[in-house]
């Protein structure tokens, strides 16, 4: 069964439609990748799907049950997680503490401590693990919103341009997490504008442009999509 589900979602911000009719699915095991030019309506997008804004029309579907109408949290609870573009991480708290706070929230509450040092062993970030998280550098800051988002234990993982800010090495190490979280099973899906890491990662893509899905399709035949090419030379 597909972990996600979005089928006619329209989002209007006044007389512009963020979203016009968006259907796409994501799948376990895979990484899905949501690409498209910059105001093309993926964080909207996201934001329909994690329950932070209501869709006009449509439906959002995760493992097989409607939560259209459903808030943000409950959603979490029924294993969604995200990472949002902008750093948001408890600045205070240490990463440490940042993934703790998440992981006393979901289904590894009882055995909380153990499970965060092994995301932040899994992620490198042992050694900073009692820095600061307002402090670090926006590569290892985007690697402790992956951590909090995983400290949940997510079936759905919605990851919005997580690699923005990560040098060449970090991105690479980066693509094998995703990669090792699909292989266990988690729907991955991820918004990203670092097209070698998209196509390097990605099982299938769906391309937004004007809050329309132009695309769907693996990247050997979204590279070569006319469709697809247009909208990003258009963009230039
Ligand atoms: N709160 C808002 N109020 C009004 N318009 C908005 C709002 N949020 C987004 N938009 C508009 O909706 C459209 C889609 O924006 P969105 O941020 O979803 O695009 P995106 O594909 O994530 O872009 P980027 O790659 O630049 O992050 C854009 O035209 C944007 O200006």
């Amino acid at each position: 069964m597909a972990s996600l589900v979005v089928e006619g979602v329209t989002v209007a911000f006044g007389a512009d439609l963020a979203l016009d009719g968006v259907g796409l699915t994501a799948e376990p095991g895979r990484v899905t990748g949501l690409i498209g030019p910059n105001g093309a309506g993926k964080s909207t997008l996201f934001d329909v799907v994690s329950g932070l804004r209501r869709p006009s029309s449509g439906r959002v579907v995760l493992g097989g049950r409607d939560v259209t109408r459903m808030g943000p949290a409950r959603r979490a609870r029924h294993g969604l997680a995200r990472t949002f573009q902008r750093l948001e991480p408890f600045g205070r708290l240490s990463v440490r503490d940042n993934l703790l706070v998440a992981a006393e929230l979901g289904p590894e509450r009882r055995r909380a401590a153990s499970a965060v040092a092994a995301i932040l062993d899994r992620l490198d970030l042992t050694e900073i693990a009692d820095s600061a998280a307002g402090t670090l550098p926006t590569g290892a800051g985007r690697l402790v919103e992956v951590g909090r988002a995983l400290a949940t234990r997510p079936r759905l993982l919605l990851l919005d341009e997580p690699a923005a800010g990560q040098d060449g090495e970090e991105t690479a190490r980066f693509a094998a997490l995703l990669r090792s979280l699909a292989d266990e099973g988690t729907a991955v899906v991820l918004v990203e504008h670092d097209m070698g890491l998209v196509m390097g990662v990605c099982d299938e893509v769906h391309v937004l442009d004007l809050g329309k899905v132009i695309a769907s399709g693996p990247p050997d035949a979204i590279r070569r999509d006319e469709a697809v090419l247009a909208a990003y030379l258009g963009d230039a």
